[in-house]
């Protein structure tokens, strides 16, 4: 694959774009295997999705002016373009239906004088200052986050330094919501310090729907503004098809999805008779993922979810239970079900949750993993726990990381 910001080294994410994509999956495949060097393990062949237009989520810093905002990333701090704006509103990785929201929301700016906030030049007078109060840089708008569903509606967020602008945004909501019918829920995210954090605490929803249904193949999940999503939509089905998959082999009578998220494993994974909890750390999260629990129990009839009927539904969430909370400390105050599900952020689930599990009574474990690495030391934590099947998930096409899921049994 070609792009002309990676050639003029502007924009260095997609490391692995000279790779030709079947040789990308091959060397992700050997960098696991030797990783969790099992002989044993049973790989299953990697699953692929598009290699390109498949990120659901875009991540705009927002530089320039008013008048001309760029929506993209800012130079890296040691080469040519060092903290200039790049506009990356044209990168292959995001699909043509957010390509083509870029220069409506850029409109958006304008019209309601959003000024990008300037996260390299404090005012004269702070420059003199060792350390600058947050009131010394300019602009208000730092990023807009922008998420597509499968059926191409759009969640928008705007993170602004503080409420200053919220009023404009208001004003001007009705032309966004004419000029971009598609978008469905519009938010700010407030996020005052200067800090290179995406995102901060506090979120003001301003349209009246407030999630995003993301139609998967088999359950709807509701995205709130605040709750995280895999990437890659098509290849996020196939792992909570490939772990149903697993998971009704070994037939469970008690389940937890511990880092849950807006309930993606814990959803797809429930069935009549089985007791199934999820535990996340972001109660947005829990929200979502309890919006389609109910949603799923209030199915009308004749309707057909992933091959099962309103009926079967309403028997297979009404043991499903989502809460708020740290997983470690869950797990450590709470029983043993039969099979764990975790899939914790990159830094794995660390010594404290993979000793739990190596003494729990749990049969099985589910790991979905983003980063082998640390997946390969929890595991070495637990060797009562053997892994016995494994699959790679390409969800993340021209970089060098990918998703892993796999099925651990008590030996
Ligand atoms: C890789 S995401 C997985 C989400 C979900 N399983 C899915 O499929 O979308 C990791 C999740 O762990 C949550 N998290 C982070 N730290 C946590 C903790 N200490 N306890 C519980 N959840 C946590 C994050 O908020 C995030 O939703």
């Amino acid at each position: 694959m070609q792009c002309p910001h990676f050639d003029a080294g502007r924009c260095h994410s997609c490391t692995l774009l000279a790779t030709p994509y079947p040789t990308q999956v091959d060397e992700k495949v050997a960098h696991v295997r030797a990783l969790l060097a099992d002989e044993r393990i049973d790989w299953l062949p990697a699953v692929t999705g598009p290699e390109q237009g498949f990120r659901n989520k875009a991540k705009m810093v927002v530089s320039g002016t008013v008048e001309e905002p760029v929506l993209g990333i800012l130079g890296s701090s040691a080469g040519p373009y060092a903290g200039q704006g790049i506009d990356l509103t044209d990168c292959g990785l995001y699909p043509p239906a957010l390509q083509a929201a870029f220069p409506v929301l850029a409109g958006l700016v304008t019209r309601a004088r959003l000024q990008p906030y300037d996260a390299t030049s404090p005012s004269r007078g702070a420059r003199r200052r060792e350390t600058p109060r947050e009131s010394a840089w300019r602009g208000e708008l730092k990023h807009v986050l922008v998420t597509l569903s499968a059926d191409g509606e759009l969640m928008v967020r705007f993170v602004l330094r503080s409420q200053e602008p919220l009023a404009r945004l208001r004003k001007h909501l009705p032309w966004l919501l004419s000029a971009l019918p598609q978008v469905a829920v519009v938010s700010v995210n407030v996020q005052p310090a200067h800090a290179a954090v995406l995102e901060g605490e506090q979120e003001i929803v301003l349209t009246d729907r407030r999630t995003l249904p993301m139609r998967l193949d088999g359950i709807t999940l509701h995205l709130r503004p605040q709750s995280f999503f895999q990437t890659n939509t098509a290849v996020a089905s196939a792992l909570y098809a490939q772990a149903r998959a697993w998971v009704d082999e070994v037939a469970p009578a008690s389940l937890w999805d511990l880092y849950c998220g807006v309930g993606g494993f814990a959803l797809h994974c429930a069935a009549p008779g089985r007791a199934v909890t999820g535990i996340e750390i972001s109660a947005e999260a829990v929200a979502s993922a309890t919006t389609t629990r109910d949603e799923l129990a209030r199915l009308p009839e004749g309707a057909d979810v992933g091959g099962h009927d309103a009926a079967w539904w309403a028997d297979a969430v009404a043991d499903v239970r989502f809460a708020a909370g740290d997983a470690t400390s869950f797990a450590r105050d709470g029983g043993s079900p039969e099979l764990v599900i975790v899939n914790p952020p990159r830094r794995g689930i660390g010594a404290d949750l993979s000793g739990w599990l190596e003494r729990s009574d749990a049969t099985h474990v589910l790991y979905s993993s983003c980063n082998a690495v640390t997946l390969a030391e929890d595991l070495a934590r637990m060797p009562s726990l053997r892994p016995t099947r494994a699959r790679l998930l390409d969800m993340f096409p021209q970089t060098s990381h990918y998703e892993v899921l796999v099925l651990l049994e008590r030996s």
